[in-house]
Parts: C-alpha cells; structure tokens; sequence
C-alpha cells in the first residue's frame, strides 16, 4: 500500500485545477507529472500531501482517507519539496535539514543518534556537507534547493513528492538529484517540466492537460511525438536508447 489518489477533483471558484484524477504508484516507483504550465502538476501534489482536501474524490495513505490520518502520522510518511521552497528566517543548512526530523521527534524528545544520523546522511547525498555550517539564505538556489531536498530526505519518508525539484540546478546536479531520489527505496511523484529527464529517471509518467490525465504509462509509451504535438504543440523527433528510453529533440519553426 501506498499513496493513492482516486478519481481526486478540486474546485476552484468553479474551475476544476484538477479533474477526476486516479494515480495508484506501485511502491518505490518513480511517477514523472507532466503537462503544460497551468495543467494541475503542483495542484495535484498538493492534494496527495493533504495541504488541501479533494473537492471529489479520495487521497488515501495506505488505504486511509489522508484527510481522516493525523498530520504528524502524514509527516512521518510522506516528505515535501514545493517548487518555491523558502525559509524565511536565519537558518544554518543544518537546521534547516534537521527540520526534517521534526515528526519523527517525541515528547521525550526522540533518538537524538539516528537524527543525527539522518541529517549527516541526508547532507552528504545532496553534496552538502560542506555548507551545513553556513547560512542558507547565502546559498546559491540551487544549493539551497538541495538543502530542501535533504531536509526531505532527513525525514526519511515513505513517500516523496517532488514539484519541479531540478529547476534551479545546474545539468550535473539535475543528474545526481534525480538519480539519487529515484534509487531511493521510496515512491516518488516527481513534477518535471523537462521531458529528456522524465524519461531518463521515471519509471512511468502520468500527463496532465487542463487539470485532466491525458495520458499515462511508461516513458516510452507515453512520450510520443503525436502526444508531445498534442499537448505541448511542439513538433519533435523521438529516438530511443539502448534500453528503449525515449530521447526527444525539439523542432523549432515546425506546425505540428
Ligand atoms: N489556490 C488556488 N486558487 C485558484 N486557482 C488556483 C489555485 N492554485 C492553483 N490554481 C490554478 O490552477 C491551475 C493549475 O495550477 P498548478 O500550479 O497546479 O499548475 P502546474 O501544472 O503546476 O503549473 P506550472 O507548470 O506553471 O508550475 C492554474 O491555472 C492556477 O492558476
């Protein structure tokens, strides 16, 4: 069992964000959400994170109504990273990684060992060790989107959502964070606007258009140049690797 969202809508001010939408991960699978700007990726993530209730349908943790499970049952299995991350006040990158620690902490205040455990790990994985000592908000962003990905994964969820988490990164650590969340034992929903890195790392993809799935399935059976065409109106050409993964190149100047 994990975290499933079935037939989940939301409303807004008469507008469905999101629109029927059933997405059921196998466990320590990596889902790819993509679609256009607007299409529902971060509305749909927070729904399965349970920061905002399905107008229709269910988000369910192992099978339980998520808005009928206590939050800090939730923080214990599902770990965050939004696409505007921010810690406002003057944390060190430690603090801000141990901020992950939080719901796994007691009211006898917890294993003071594995936390630091966690945070040293969750630090060196992202590469920065060398910085928990320094002030995030002097980091550059995409180090310091790096330190949210290790204060996610200090948490050491069950569950990881991702909403765009590569956006900031330089190409290498694109690589190294996609390659590290995917190999975690977690499942992990993943908002990517980058469909060469969706097709890399994901183990399926879910497509989302105007807050509806449009399509779903592996990479390789769902990146399709008629589908590219269709829902980012873009021409281009897709190959495939040794191991049958798409690889897209775009077309400029082609009506598709
Ligand atoms: N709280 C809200 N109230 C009203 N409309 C909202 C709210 N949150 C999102 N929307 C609208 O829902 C639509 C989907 O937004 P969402 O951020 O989920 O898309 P997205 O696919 O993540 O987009 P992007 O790729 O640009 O990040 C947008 O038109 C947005 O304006």
């Amino acid at each position: 069992m994990t975290l499933d969202a079935r037939t989940v809508s939301w409303d807004r001010g008469g507008r469905l964000v999101v629109d029927g939408v059933s997405l059921a991960p196998a466990p320590g699978e990596t889902v790819g959400l993509l679609g256009p700007n607007g299409s529902g990726k971060s509305s749909l993530l927070r729904l399965l994170d349970g920061v905002v209730r399905p107008t229709a349908g269910v988000v369910a943790l192992d099978g339980r109504d998520l808005t009928r499970v206590p939050r800090r049952e939730v923080a214990r299995a599902v770990a965050v990273v939004g696409q505007h991350a921010a810690t406002e006040v003057d944390l060190t990158v430690r603090e801000v990684v141990e901020l992950g620690r939080l719901p796994h902490r007691t009211s006898f205040g917890g294993d003071r060992a594995a936390d630091e455990a966690a945070v040293a790990e969750a630090l060196a994985r992202t590469g920065l060790t060398d910085k928990a000592e320094q002030l995030w908000r002097r980091l550059s962003g995409g180090e310091q989107q790096r330190a949210h990905i290790a204060r996610a994964l200090a948490q050491q969820p069950r569950e990881l959502l991702l909403d765009e988490p590569t956006n900031h990164l330089d190409i290498r650590h694109q690589l190294d964070v996609l390659d590290l969340v995917t190999r975690l034992p977690v499942t992990t929903v993943v908002a990517l606007h980058d469909l060469n890195l969706a097709a890399m790392f994901c183990d399926t993809v879910l497509v989302l258009r105007a807050g509806r799935a449009v399509a779903a399935g592996t990479p390789a059976a769902v990146l399709t140049p008629e589908l590219i065409a269709d829902v980012y109106g873009v021409a281009a050409e897709v190959g495939h690797d040794a191991e049958g993964r798409p690889s897209i190149r775009y077309r400029v100047g082609v009506r598709v």
